[in-house]
């Protein structure tokens, strides 16, 4: 079937005729691009709530690659003085700073633009995502309170996992505490658009980079709903090679963490997509215009009160989010088979602000 969003996709993609396709931030580190302008350049406070984790620590390397921060202010329960110090050696442009503690979270975030949040335990062989909720509910719903304390402006990217429930999370916490906007609150899932852009071009024999792939519904299993349909450049499989395209992304994250053996699951490529999408932002928070990129926000786009889909990116957070568009019935029955998952996942998230209300 023909594709009715022509040239909109994720992954920093312009929605213009000409599509540009911009360089992830590190790329500013070749010799050309070390003349980035200084009109480029935002003056951001970026903080990052469990920067000393297998995570945190790469993310919070290319952070501070990142031209658009001018100060990355580090949070984490264990370790991060170390990790700090470290990063502050770094002969790039934003001052680094180090919060260890609940005591030390009010001066993290005080005046942070953009709040990224990979702080919680991460999955074994074996495990779900879902196995997560217990303990991430928990360091969601108290990050999550002190965000709408002490920056409810600021831009939140959650990572932490399962991601599908720990929006909600924090979403139900920031109504309660009255500071609530659904513009402003991202599950990041552009490691998914990573994912599938790459196993496309290396199937098909292109650039990964010159590829995209949206990738909407949520993020896990069966609720990774990847439209291949939409791809750019246009990719065709046969069904069966559609079929085990698809069965790879949605099971990607597993791939790593069986490989990881029990040591972790994806750091560096989310490292990576973790820092396109917050460059995103701050270019769009910026003024930048016509960012896309996927992400699992508050939507009205389906049956799910939460669904990931093409965003436009803008000066508030979500300027247009752009739904599924045209899809195959494939991808159709897909997006049918997520729903009821995605649904559920979602409850225990609204559930468990009920069950452990905040009380003060
Ligand atoms: N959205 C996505 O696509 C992806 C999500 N993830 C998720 O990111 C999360 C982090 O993964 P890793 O860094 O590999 O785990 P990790 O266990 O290596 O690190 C987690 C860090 O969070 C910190 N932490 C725990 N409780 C905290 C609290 N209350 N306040 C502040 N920091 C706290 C820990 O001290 C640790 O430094 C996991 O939930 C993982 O599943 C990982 C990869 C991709
Ligand atoms: O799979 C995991 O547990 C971590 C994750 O979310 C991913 O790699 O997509």
């Amino acid at each position: 079937m023909a594709l009715i969003l022509k040239n909109l996709n994720c992954g920093k993609q312009l929605i213009s005729p000409v599509v540009r396709k911009l360089q992830p931030a590190i790329l500013n580190f070749n010799h050309n691009q070390r003349s980035f302008s200084i009109t480029s350049q935002t003056n951001s406070k970026v903080a990052v709530l469990g920067a000393a984790g297998g995570l945190g620590q790469p993310l919070s390397l290319l952070l501070k690659i990142n031209p658009h921060i001018s100060h990355l202010a580090l949070y984490d329960i264990v370790q991060v003085p170390g990790v700090a110090a470290d990063l502050s050696h770094c002969s790039t442009r934003a001052k680094v700073s180090s919060h260890l503690g609940p005591d030390q979270l009010k001066t993290c975030l005080d005046g942070a633009k953009v709040v990224v949040m990979p702080a919680g335990v991460h999955r074994k062989p074996g495990m779900t995502r879902d196995d997560l909720f217990q303990t991430n509910a928990a360091v969601v719903r108290h990050l999550a309170d002190a965000v709408a304390k002490f920056s409810p402006g600021a831009i939140l990217c959650i990572i932490t996992d399962p991601i599908n429930s720990t929006v909600p999370i924090a979403s139900e916490v920031f109504k309660y505490r009255g500071v609530y906007d659904p513009n402003r609150i991202f599950g990041v899932t552009t490691l998914d658009v990573v994912r599938a852009s790459t196993f496309i071009a290396q199937a098909k024999g292109m650039k990964a980079h010159d590829v995209n792939c949206p990738v909407v519904g949520g993020h896990s299993g069966v609720t990774i709903v990847p439209l291949i349909s939409q791809c750019q450049p246009f990719v065709s499989f046969p069904h069966d090679e559609r079929v085990a395209m698809t069965t790879r992304i949605q099971k990607a994250g597993t791939e790593v963490v069986e490989a990881k053996a029990g040591n972790g699951s994806a750091t560096l490529s989310m490292a990576y997509a973790g820092n396109q999408f917050v460059s995103s932002l701050l270019e769009a928070l910026e003024g930048e215009t016509g960012i896309v990129e996927c992400a699992y926000v508050r939507s009205d786009e389906t049956e799910a009160k939460y669904f990931a889909t093409p965003i436009l990116l803008g000066k508030n957070g979500i300027e247009k989010n752009f739904g599924v568009g045209k899809t195959i019935e494939f991808e159709v029955n897909l997006i049918k088979h997520a729903i009821p998952e995605l649904q559920k996942n979602i409850r225990k998230g609204e559930e468990y602000l009920v069950k452990y209300p905040i009380t003060d």
